[in-house]
């Protein structure tokens, strides 16, 4: 599916089926509304999938490797190789996604979407060997863009033709944290000093350069603001593109996916820019300790469930979230209703 099919096959929630869902949220015999965003994402679920019952057994996290060449800057704490480090180990999954994708049963579906060297990863999705140094020009062409959004819709197609019923959006590449807020910075039309944080630890000395190296980049590429793949494509990197095709994909094909952090809140963003009606199709997991995290979210019209402090990316927030959904779907689909345990409702909800 290319792009532009994507974008014309996202339609709205079915309010219809939501509806049938609030309704039987509201017959079971709790306090109304009483497990709160718990019952709202079900029936978000609901609306998405249009099937009354919510089936969300069979999950996948889509890392999306893919290395930046801003980071000649000196804008990251450590070195570029680190990337395809955890890339191997996310194919071994031993990375701290893997260990709570198992606890959690969720099946780990790492990508080479733009690393510099090859790895284990699976290299057919691979747009380029990394991204170019974006305060020396564009980070990458239009083309290059879009082919990485392409692969993120490519995953969504396979691993929905594999049965799965939600996706999770998790990354790994140093530098990423620069180019998602360079990519948050234009689209929010916010300084570059509020949307910037220290990524995987950064120094304070590195903290200015990484600053600095977004405004040179901003100011040499200038990006369109109203134009997301543009501003993808001068000042963001392939991980977010590999993201924000997923949930494009996902939308097109009627499957949640989970925001991560910062990184892939980002991508949620660039793909809410091409697509609106995508944003239907997301859930917000949790809010990362990046400064502009909350911002992303709040743009994005999105309430997270966790606060937890977590910046690790990878997807962890997100996958921390499946048990809370796990259980909310066990619920919906099985508790007993008012009718079942002869308690009388209130006349209104009959
Ligand atoms: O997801 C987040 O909110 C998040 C916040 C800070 C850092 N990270 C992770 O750290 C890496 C990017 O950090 P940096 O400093 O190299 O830009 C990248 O691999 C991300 O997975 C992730
Ligand atoms: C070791 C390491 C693991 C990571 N996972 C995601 N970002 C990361 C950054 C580092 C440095």
């Amino acid at each position: 599916m290319t792009l532009e099919e994507a974008r014309k096959k996202i339609k709205p929630l079915d309010e219809e089926k939501m509806e049938t869902a609030r309704k039987r949220w509201d017959s079971i015999a709790k306090p109304l509304h009483s497990l709160g965003k718990m019952e709202d994402l079900i029936t978000q679920i609901v609306g998405i999938t249009g099937e009354v019952k919510v089936d969300i057994g069979k999950k996948a996290l889509v890392a999306m490797c893919a290395d930046n060449g801003v980071v000649e800057e000196g804008v990251t704490q450590t070195g570029q190789e680190v990337t395809g480090i955890v890339a191997d180990n996310f194919v071994k999954e031993t990375t701290t996604a893997c260990v709570m994708c198992h606890q959690c049963g969720v099946a780990v579906k790492p990508v080479d979407v733009g690393m510099v060297k090859d790895t284990t990863a699976r290299t057919d999705l691979k747009v380029m060997y990394g991204t170019r140094n974006m305060t020396k020009g564009p980070a990458m062409t239009r083309e290059e863009a879009v082919k990485g959004i392409e692969a993120g819709i490519a995953m969504a197609e396979e691993l929905k033709a594999q049965g799965y019923r939600l996706l999770a959006t998790g990354e790994m590449g140093i530098g990423n944290t620069t180019t998602s807020s360079a990519v948050a910075s234009v689209l929010l039309d916010q300084p570059v000093e509020t949307m910037t944080g220290r990524g995987a630890g950064l120094s304070s000395d590195g903290l200015t350069r990484k600053i600095n190296a977004i405004k040179k980049a901003i100011a040499l590429n200038e990006p369109d603001p109203s134009d997301p793949i543009d501003v993808l494509a001068k000042v963001g990197g392939l991980d977010i593109a590999g993201m924000a095709g997923v949930y494009l994909g996902g939308a097109a094909l009627q499957i949640p996916v989970l925001i991560d952090g910062f990184i892939s809140g980002v991508a949620a963003l660039v793909a809410a820019g091409i697509c609106p009606q995508a944003k239907d199709y997301m859930i917000a997991s949790h809010v990362s300790k990046e400064p502009a995290a909350h911002l992303v979210l709040e743009k994005l019209g999105k309430e997270a469930v966790l606060h937890a402090d977590m910046c690790l990316g990878e997807g962890t927030g997100a996958i921390a979230l499946c048990p809370f959904l796990d259980m909310g779907a066990t619920l919906y689909n099985t508790l007993s209703t008012f009718d079942d345990i002869h308690v009388d409702q209130y006349e209104e909800l009959k």
